[in-house]
Formats: structure tokens, sequence, C-alpha cells
């Protein structure tokens, strides 16, 4: 890969005249960090000049840092997440900022430790940049207002109403056309993906008669300044002539218009309310949230070992495909722990990661309109919730707590793990050794102890009918 980079603060202080940018060293060799995508926001934001230079990365150092008179002169303070990594990163003097997809984003150079903490580091910034733009997949990456300065500028968080087009209609016409910045949209359920934003902001600049540059800006998945204020800040930042915002609250009255429509379509049944919204744009907001008898679903089966989770799964997969048009993968527990997790174990750590590789391919399904359906213990309320809001991303999720009681489960005993679990043969048993958080956000909970199977099945099935996943007619 090649890289050029640019130093943002001249040696010298910010007056200085720049350097020639120094040679980078190979990547791969330098010890590097991962950051969130919140982080990732704040980096590209601080290195853009939007926020202020000093920045501290990683909440709990915040205020110790600032107190310490750290995060001045263009410094990035990153907490790492063990105080080996952060050894490694003073020893090389250098670390790698990297995405989520191991992009590489910036160097943190002149590395110094952090008084009081054993894992946070101190450093330069210098940007990295792909030389070949990969912006349509990643756009946050080429977040740069150079050549964007005195013009209007329009902020878009949400789609634009009929009312918000008439009030830009006087504005858009004269002099210099306008900077379009459309904010880049965090992993929430009610907010209009980037990709979807993108195609708005083009369908609005045509209709304006096109010219405008639109560019995506992280604004979102952050603490601190609301998005209005960044915003601004970005505005500020490109002396822009004059700033319009279309944001989740603001201006209020479209702002409102924009959440009733938004509810409708979240919803998914009936017609959603989109007369207030320009008709070339009814597609895109449709295809945003598709109705639910089209819509991806992911149903997770939860419960101890022995309580019916692959018996219900399995029933409810083999009647969705022999009963309805709908497409279904059933990931079956045996097969995901010998090819998805082969190789993980049963302490917290791996499990962790088993649900979660299962809710990511789940949430593939749903993206694509399938109906996924899984039947992990899945033990940690926390790890559900992860997997919720992914699968929320693109579709539904439906948890179903197969609450069957643990002596009725341990006395099914199907396979001998509860008599080993308790005589101690096997380790870290979900309800004898090792925990379930019994969640407390189930949409449907079958207990097979007082359910009979063709019933407990008919539970979820007529769940999945009645809330418009699947049509009634073949019932
Ligand atoms: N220590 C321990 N605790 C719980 N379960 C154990 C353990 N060791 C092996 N098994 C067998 O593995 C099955 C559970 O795997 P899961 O992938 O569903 O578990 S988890 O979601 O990762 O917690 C589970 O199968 P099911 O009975 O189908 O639930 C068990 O048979
Ligand atoms: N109403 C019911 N629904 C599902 N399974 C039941 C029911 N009643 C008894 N069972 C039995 O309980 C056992 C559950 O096993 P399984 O489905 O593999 O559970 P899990 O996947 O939760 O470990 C099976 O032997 C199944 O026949």
């Amino acid at each position: 890969m090649t890289l050029v980079s640019d130093r943002q603060t001249p040696p010298g202080g910010p007056g200085a005249a720049p350097q020639p940018a120094a040679a980078v060293p190979p990547l791969g060799e330098l010890p590097d960090a991962t950051l969130t995508p919140a982080l990732v926001h704040d980096l590209l934001l601080g290195l853009a000049g939007v926020l202020p230079r000093g920045q501290v990365l990683g909440a709990p150092l915040v205020r110790r840092a600032r107190r310490a008179g750290l995060g001045g002169a263009g410094e990035v303070t990153l907490v790492l997440p063990t105080a080996e990594a952060a050894q490694r990163a003073l020893a090389s003097g250098r670390l790698v900022l990297r995405d989520q997809e191991h992009t590489p984003l910036a160097l943190l150079e002149e590395l110094t430790g952090v008084a009081g903490s054993d894992a946070a580091v101190t450093g330069l910034p210098r940007r990295l940049r792909l030389r070949e733009s990969r912006a349509a997949a990643h756009p946050e990456v080429d977040f740069d207002l150079e050549g964007l300065h005195h013009r209007p500028v329009l902020v878009m968080g949400r789609p634009a109403t009929n009312a918000d087009l008439a009030d830009l209609a006087g504005w858009w016409t004269d002099g210099e056309p306008p900077v379009v910045l459309v904010a880049e949209q965090s992993d929430r359920h009610d907010r209009v993906c980037t990709a979807t934003l993108l195609r708005l902001a083009e369908a609005l600049v045509a209709g304006m008669g096109g010219g405008a540059d639109i560019l995506t800006v992280p604004l979102e998945g952050r603490d601190g300044p609301s998005d209005a204020e960044l915003a601004r800040r970005v505005a500020a930042r490109l002396h822009a002539v004059d700033v319009r915002m279309l944001l989740d609250d603001a201006p209020a009255g479209s702002a409102d218009t924009w959440h009733r429509a938004r509810s409708s379509l979240l919803d998914g049944r009936g017609e959603p309310h989109l007369d207030a919204f320009p008709a070339d744009t009814h597609e895109l907001l449709r295809a945003w949230r598709l109705p639910r008898s089209r819509r991806g679903l992911v149903v997770m089966f939860t419960g101890f070992s022995g309580s019916g989770k692959s018996t219900l799964a399995r029933d409810v997969a083999d009647w969705v495909a022999t009963h309805s048009s709908r497409t279904v993968s059933l990931l079956d527990g045996d097969r995901v722990r010998q090819l998805l997790s082969s190789g993980l174990g049963f302490d917290e750590a791996s499990r962790e990661l088993n649900v979660r590789r299962i809710g990511y391919v789940a949430a593939e399904v749903a993206r694509h309109g399938g109906i996924a359906i899984c039947s992990p213990i899945a033990p940690a309320a926390t790890v559900r919730a992860e997997v919720r809001a992914m699968a929320e991303c693109v579709g539904d999720f439906l948890l179903v707590h197969v609450s069957t009681p643990l002596e009725e489960c341990e006395r099914r005993d199907l396979k001998g793990l509860y008599a080993a679990a308790r005589q101690g043969t096997v380790p870290h048993f979900t309800g004898i050794s090792a925990p379930y958080d019994v969640p407390v956000d189930a949409d449907l909970r079958v207990d097979t102890s007082r359910v009979e199977r063709p019933q407990a099945a008919r539970m979820v099935l007529d769940t999945l009918i009645d809330g418009g996943w699947l049509s009634e007619e073949r019932r």
C-alpha cells in the first residue's frame, strides 16, 4: 500500500514554516491501536482542525490528562487496552492509529507516557492518506475541507421535507455553489444510513440545479459537542458565508415531520407517512426500511442447555421454509460451533465472541432481506443487546426466551453434561457454574416444560405472523 503523509503541526510550533514530510516507516512493523468508530470521528475532526487540537481520546482519562496539562500543542492522548500495549508503543516511539477495518489513519509520533496512567500515551499526530481514494467504501477517511472555503454550507443529518426545500429555494440560487455536508451516521437503527443520506443529498442537489459539492462529515457517535455544535465548527472552519442545517432536531417543524415519517417507516406496517417529502425521495426512504413483510429479521432463541432452543428453532425454520415465500437461514448451534466458532471454548470471552459472530452473520442475512434463526445459549445480556443493535441497523430483531426452568433442563440432561457439570468435570457450565442473565427485553417467552412442542412453535409463528413478518394466508 502506498502512503503519503502530512504533518499537522509544523515542528517548532503552529506558527513555524511547514517542514517537508518525513518518510513514513513501514507501518506493518509499528505497534498499532484500533480506534472505535466514535474515536475515529474525534481523530479526523481533530486532524481537520474542527475539534480543539489537543485531543484526548478515551473518556476515562480526559479529566486527569487535562489536569496534567496534556492535550495541548496538537497532541493526541490515547488510552491503550493494556499497560503492555503502552510499553510497546513507548519503546517504538510511534503508534499507528487504525480504524476497525485496519485502515491506517494517523501516526502518533514522539510518544510519551502519561503520568498517573500506565496505559495511556501522548504524541503528535501525522495524518496518513491512502494515495488511491477509497471514498466510496470509506468516505470518512477522505474527510478533508481543502478547497471548500467561503461558500454557503448546508448540513444534512436527515431527509429534507418539502418545507425544507421551500426554505432553501431562494438561498440556493446566487453566488458560489453550496457545500452539502452529509452527517455520517452512527449505527443507530433510527438514523438513516450514510449511503441513503448521500443519495438523498444528491437528489436534493439535482433538484436545485446541481453544482454543489457533497461531503460526508463525521459528526456522530461521539460524546461532547452536539451534532449542531460540531456542524457549526465545521462551517466556521470553512468560513462559510451562510449555514443551514437539517438535523434530527432542527428546524423543529420539519424535524417533527421527519420523526412522524420515520416512526411509520420503522414500524413497517401500513403505508408510511411520506406526503411531506419530495416525491423523488419516496423510493429511497422506503428502501431504507422495507415493509415488515419484506424486511430482514433475526430471531434469537436464548435459554439454558436443554431448554428446547434448537428444537424450536428447527421447527420454526421448517415451517417458514415450507409455508411462506420468505427465505430462512437456520444457524444451527452444532454447526456454528464446528465451523464459524470452531476452537472456541465456554469461558466468558469465547462465548461473547461466539454470540457476536452468530449475530454478525445473522444480521448480514437480515441485511439482504432474509429471516435468520439462531439458538445460542447467549448468556450475557450485553452481548444479546449488541446483536439486537446490529440486527436493528439493517432490519428487525426478535428475542425469544426459552424459559424452561433449570431443574427441567437438568432432568432432561440430553447429553449428560449437567451430571458432568455437577461433578465438576465440565467447567463453566451455564446455570451450574457459569451465569445466565435472564432477559428483561424478551419479545416472547416460551417455557417448554409447560407447552407442548407443536404449541411452542405455534407461539413463535403467531408472533411472526401478527407482527407482519410473515403473511397470514397460510396460517
Ligand atoms: N460449559 C458449557 N456450558 C454450556 N454449554 C456447554 C458447555 N460445554 C459444552 N456445552 C454444549 O454447548 C452448547 C452451547 O453452546 P452455545 O454456542 O449455544 O453457547 S454460548 O451461547 O456460546 O454460551 C450446549 O448445547 P445446547 O444443549 O444445544 O444448548 C452444550 O451442549
Ligand atoms: N415443548 C417442547 N419444545 C421443545 N423441546 C421440547 C419440548 N418438550 C420437550 N422437549 C425436548 O427437550 C429437548 C430440548 O433439546 P434442544 O432443543 O436440543 O435444547 P437446547 O437447544 O436448548 O439445548 C429435546 O429433547 C426436546 O424433544
